[in-house]
Formats: structure tokens, sequence, C-alpha cells
């Protein structure tokens, strides 16, 4: 059986991620996002399992940063999970919310609850920790403390914590993208993917040859000319020297034998480089609210 690795510990919202992305996996958790991508590198798991990209606070930098610069892994598939922020507290501290004095969570979850924290709780420390499953587990070991931990609903299940605030993203539609990240050369030890298949997407990291006016724009025309849709384009620091950027571009085609090379003959024509990060399948997760929308509208089918 396959094994992937994941951000633990229990209930994060990766562990979610891979519970609805694969069927029959050995799930191995690790402390944080790096350590899981390591883990491939080293070949002490098959795949990881990472998170990429939020809707709310946009790229996961800490694993493009790595993938980019770090560890060279292809990214083998896709899954877009709805993400739902509560706010847990152990059960003894469940009618003091006034005196909650320090929140934990990971970066990413915290910075979807900003605008939640300075209206409903302006008083209370906002501090990091390596997962919002660890954020769950440090609550749960201390009943006594006016703690408490920004997490999903699964976390509260497990460590037996009360959920007093709900939904407290601040944006309605909260979704996080996460990627399979593989070995060079080894297909074989892809896990099989369960959830619905959405597409196909290629990645591309291009950097350009030299600051010269227009060059995104030709870069960007290799694309266009040839209908090949963008869903996706970034800009980030190559770490070389401030004003030195790259781009992530994601392009809704898989690698075909015509398109895709195109453009990379021509990309590389240009003088630019082009590192190919992943050609891939595209699942989601629907939320609960999309599920029972879809069921209502099979409930309503006019007869014919
Ligand atoms: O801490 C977790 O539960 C994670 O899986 C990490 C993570 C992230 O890095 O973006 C994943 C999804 C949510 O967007 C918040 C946190």
């Amino acid at each position: 059986m396959a094994t992937v690795g994941y951000l633990g510990p229990q209930g994060t919202f990766t562990e979610l991620a891979v519970d609805a992305l694969f069927s029959e996996v050995e799930k191995q958790p690790f402390t944080t996002i790096h350590e899981s991508m390591d883990a491939v590198a080293s070949e002490e798991v098959d795949v990881a399992l990472v998170p990429l990209e939020n809707a709310i606070e946009g790229s996961v930098n800490m694993t493009l940063d790595h993938l980019i610069h770090k560890r060279d892994l292809p990214i083998a598939g896709e899954i877009i999970v709805p993400i739902e922020q509560h706010l847990l507290v152990h059960p003894d501290q469940a009618e003091r919310l006034a005196e909650l004095e320090t929140v934990y969570s990971h970066p990413h979850a915290i910075a979807q609850c900003h605008d939640f924290f300075r209206e409903e709780l302006p008083e209370a420390t906002l501090a990091s920790v390596d997962s919002t499953g660890a954020a769950a587990a440090k609550v749960a070991e201390n009943p006594d403390e006016p703690i408490g931990a920004v997490a999903n609903e699964l976390a509260a299940k497990q460590y037996g914590l009360v959920q007093v605030k709900t939904q407290i993203h601040d944006y309605e539609k909260n979704h996080t993208r996460f990627v399979v990240l593989a070995r060079k050369n080894h297909p074989e030890t892809l896990p099989a993917y369960q959830a619905p298949k959405t597409g196909v997407k290629t990645t591309l990291m291009i950097s350009l040859p030299t600051d010269y006016s227009g060059a995104l724009h030709q870069v960007l025309s290799a694309f266009s000319w040839r209908r090949l849709n963008l869903s996706k384009i970034e800009s980030r620091p190559m770490k070389t020297g401030l004003g030195n950027y790259f781009f992530i571009i994601d392009v809704n085609h898989g690698m075909d034998e015509v398109l895709m090379p195109g453009v990379v003959a021509e990309l590389e024509a240009l003088n630019c480089s082009v590192r190919i990060l992943g050609s891939y399948s595209c699942h989601a997760l629907p939320s609960r609210t999309e599920t029972e929308d879809e069921k209502h509208a099979e409930k309503t089918v006019p007869e014919s």
C-alpha cells in the first residue's frame, strides 16, 4: 500500500484532504509541511499532500518556496477542499469566552479569520503553531488555561473540544487547493484518486532573461494565440536580489504532444527559463451546501 505524508497531527485540513483524495493509503503525519515534503525526497513516503493555495489568503508560500528552491518534486495531482474555520475551546472554558487570552492556529488559518478576531476578540493574542490540529491538541492538553484554537469540526470531535463560534473565516467561499508531490520517474508509487475529477492542469515556473518592456506580454502571447486558458499567474521573488521575480503559471491543459511543447520551445527561444512543475489531474471535494444544492436540484428536475 502506498504511503502518504501529510501535515499532522490528527484533525488537520490536510488530513481531511488526504481522506477525500485517496481511498486505500497508509497515512504518515509530519509536524511541518517541509518535513512531509522532505520525506518524499528521502523516500520515507511515496507521496506527500501539501496545501498550496487558499481562496482568502492566497498562496501557501512555505510550500511554494520549498518546492521551488529546495525540493524539486513533480506535482502529480490536485484536490480542492472547502474550508470552514471554527473557534474551539476546552469544555471547561466554554462559558468564559470573553476571558480568552490566546488563540492558537496555523498562520494561514489565522490569516483567514482576521476580521473575526478584530471585531469579536480584539484583546486576544493570536499565536502561530505548526497546524490547526496542533492548536487543537494544545487546547485539549491545557484545560485550565484561557486558550482557544482555530481549527475544523473534525479536530473538535477528535480532541473533545467545543465549537464556541462557527464559520469564523472572513469570506464565505473559502477553499484550499492541495497538491500531491511525488518523486521524479516514480509513477508506479502514485496511489489511485477517488475524489471526483474536475479537469487537468499543467503548472510552469518561468523566469524572464532580463527586465525589458513587453517581456511578460510576450510570455502570455505564447499561451493566448494557442487558446490555452490560464487559471493562475503569480510572481514570487527569486531570492537573488530585490526586483528579481519568477512567474508561476497554471494552464488548464495537460502536457500534450503539440501545444504545450510548442509553448515551452517558444519561451526558451525568447531566452526564458521554463521548469515544468507538473501536469496532473484535478479533483474536488464538494462542500456540504454544494452537495445539498445538487440533491435539491435532482429532486426538483421537472418530469418530461
Ligand atoms: O493546519 C492545517 O490544518 C493545515 O492543513 C494547513 C493549512 C494551510 O497551510 O493552508 C491548510 C488549510 C487551511 O487553509 C489552513 C491551514
